[in-house]
């Protein structure tokens, strides 16, 4: 094709298409304000600060300890303060002279001094306090939610909305950032406003009730707007999830070569720019009604605000208070106004925090739920035999099973093979094996025990499995090899693991031997071959000397070399353990003693590899497109 037409080509090309409408079904897809009425959100205040307390004082009892003192200083302080002003107002605004008034009213004015430094330092002590307490309740919630996840049910990450909700609450853990901060100011001014109010009322019982309606517009405002926040960031969950892993996969170091060599640069930001739009789109559509709230909060505050202001004048002016008390009122109006509005603004931070922090702990308590519930007996001794009877397993949204009724018997010292076309629960079976899935019909024992009634870390003990897709950790060549297993000071077991996939050459090279870091994108790091890396995956699962050892396409990416010495391996180590090998290779079946064909879910065809050679079936069918280059 010439470049004139690959031009011309490109001119008439459709647009790129936009990214897919996501949006899911079922319980989670109703935005649980949704049918909250405004009292029951008000209402939510008091149970946050109690949790944010709870979880506080889980983190740094001290620090809590702290902050409370400084919040009873605090409003001890204001209360101080506003009653010496009173004092201190009488002797100034009286006849006598200048020099008089002042010695008269000095200790009022030390007090009101010494009180406003004291409510000062508290301030001070208490953002000190605030502070020892944030970091590590967010790496607590961070840490309790990424755990949550680790420990559930593999069969969770296949139920609807579960990643959405795992993202929803990924926001909770960004708002512990400033939850402490929000609740302590809350409280404070609270506390501030309470002192203020109080003195206020003593001067004249109408004033509270009119400050009141001043700041409540600016409430009910700030709590309407956290709502409508609340609606959009709901709106945009699945949006931002799916927009979060694109961005993973288009900037990570290990796909860049696909994403440049097979121009997919363009595609990919013109879509991750595409649903960043999508989300402001929503994100902006709510601007109005938020404009709309502030304005109408304003002006009803406002409004409020001159009553208050023209009260207080009307009440000195025709003298129902005298000046002394009408100056101390002035005082009072502006420091209950200005706690009023932290309050405010502070209540309704709390109200909107407590949204994702619901959205947080509604996760995980869903993901506790989730965690299995299997039962409390345990595999002990070497795993003899692995029975299925009638397993069948579909994953949720599916209309078909992936594994639709299949038993099997699998003896210590056998090498089991599985084939099959691509999609037919190979892969899925293997998982009903290690017991990552229960069947939803039928049985998998081991040794006799249904795994139903086993706790999987015991039967997880005994694994070792070399996934299709595997992890290449950022982690040292030791801990790539390790992971999973006790750490040991002695590296002789690691070097044997290492051995047995003939990784040690490449190790050698490696600048700190097993103390290389695999990762390119870090200083210091190092990258392995696609190969070598099967061959980490390999010595992984080797080094835990598993009773049941699982590859699923292990050698897919290794030279022939690698590929026979694996294989070699497997048989050698075989007589100690239940193997089973998933491959499209049909060659390599030939060290199995059992092959079965999978299709549909089903076994459809078994025996030998002579016997299925022989058989004229899939298999035999399977293996001469193979050779038929
Ligand atoms: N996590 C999952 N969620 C939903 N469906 C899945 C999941 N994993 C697999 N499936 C579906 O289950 C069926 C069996 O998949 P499985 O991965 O077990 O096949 P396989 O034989 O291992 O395929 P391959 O040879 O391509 O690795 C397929 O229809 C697949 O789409």
């Amino acid at each position: 094709m010439t470049s004139a037409e690959t031009h011309e080509q490109q001119d008439t090309a459709p647009p790129f298409p936009p990214p897919a409408e996501i949006t899911y079904s079922g319980q989670y897809s109703v935005n649980p304000l949704a049918e909250v009425s405004f009292r029951r959100m008000c209402a939510q205040i008091p149970k946050v600060l109690r949790r944010i307390a709870r979880l506080s004082w889980r983190t740094d009892r001290r620090a809590v300890q702290l902050l409370l003192g400084c919040q009873v200083i605090t409003g001890v302080s204001a209360a101080v303060l506003l009653t010496a002003t009173a004092e201190a107002m009488e002797p100034i605004l009286s006849e006598d002279a200048v020099a008089d008034r002042l010695r008269s009213a000095l200790p009022a004015l030390m007090v009101v001094a010494l009180a406003a430094a004291l409510s000062r330092g508290a301030g001070s002590v208490a953002t000190y306090a605030e502070r020892r307490i944030t970091p590590r309740l967010t790496t607590e919630t961070d840490s309790a939610v990424v755990e949550a996840v680790c420990r559930v049910e593999a069969a969770a990450y296949a139920v609807d909305g579960f990643s959405d909700r795992q993202e929803a609450a990924e926001m909770g853990v960004i708002r512990t950032h400033v939850m402490v901060t929000d609740a302590q100011r809350f409280m404070s001014a609270l506390i501030r406003m309470i002192t203020a109010g109080g003195v206020l009322s003593v001067l004249n019982v109408l004033m509270l009730p009119l400050l009141l309606l001043a700041v409540l517009p600016a409430g009910v405002g700030a709590v309407l707007t956290a709502r409508v926040d609340y609606e959009t960031h709901y709106a945009n969950v699945a949006d931002r999830n799916v927009r979060g892993m694109m961005r993973w996969w288009a900037t990570t170091s290990k796909y860049g070569d696909e994403v440049r060599a097979n121009s997919m640069t363009d595609y990919l930001t013109y879509w991750y720019r595409a649903l960043s739009d999508r989300c402001d789109r929503r994100t902006l559509a709510a601007a109005p009604r938020t404009l709309r709230i502030s304005l109408l909060s304003s002006l009803a505050g406002g409004f409020f605000l001159v009553a208050v202001w023209g009260a207080l004048a009307w009440l000195a002016v025709s003298g129902r208070i005298d000046l002394a008390v009408a100056a101390t009122a002035v005082v009072a109006v502006q420091t209950t106004l200005a706690a009023l509005s932290q309050v405010v603004i502070n209540g309704a931070a709390v109200f909107h925090t407590s949204l994702y922090l619901g959205d947080m702990q509604s996760f995980l308590d869903d993901a506790a739920d989730r965690a299995p519930q299997r039962g409390p007996r345990t595999v002990t001794g070497p795993v003899e035999e692995i029975t299925l009877e009638e397993a069948v397993y579909q994953y949720p949204g599916k209309d078909k099973p992936a594994v639709d009724g299949v038993s099997l018997t699998l003896r210590r010292g056998e090498i089991l093979a599985i084939v099959g076309a691509n999609g037919s629960g190979k892969s899925t079976l293997t998982r009903l094996i290690t017991g990552i899935y229960l069947p939803d019909k039928g049985k998998v024992a081991w040794n006799g025990t249904d795994l139903t009634e086993v706790a999987p870390a015991t039967v997880w003990a005994n694994t070792g499995l070399v996934p299709q897709i595997f992890a290449q950790w950022p982690l040292r060549v030791r801990e790539n090899i390790t992971l999973g297993q006790p750490r040991t000071h002695d590296d002789t077991p690691v070097w044997e693991a290492v051995d047995a996939v003939g990784l040690r050459e490449a190790v050698d090279d490696l600048p700190a031997g097993l103390d290389t870091l695999l990762a390119r994108d870090i200083f210091g790091g190092s990258e392995l071959s696609g190969g070598l890396w099967q061959r980490v995956a390999c010595s992984r699962a080797l080094y835990r000397k598993p009773g049941l050892l699982i590859l699923d396409e292990p050698t897919s990416q290794m030279d022939p070399r690698g590929e026979h010495g694996i294989f070699e391996q497997i048989k050698a180590i075989a007589a100690d353990r239940i193997t089973i090998v998933v491959t499209h290779r049909l060659e390599n079946t030939k060290i199995a003693d059992h092959i079965i064909v999978m299709e549909h879910g089903r076994i459809t065809e078994q025996g030998s590899y002579d016997d299925l050679i022989h058989a004229g079936g899939t298999f035999a069918e399977l293996l001469e497109l193979s050779q038929d280059r």
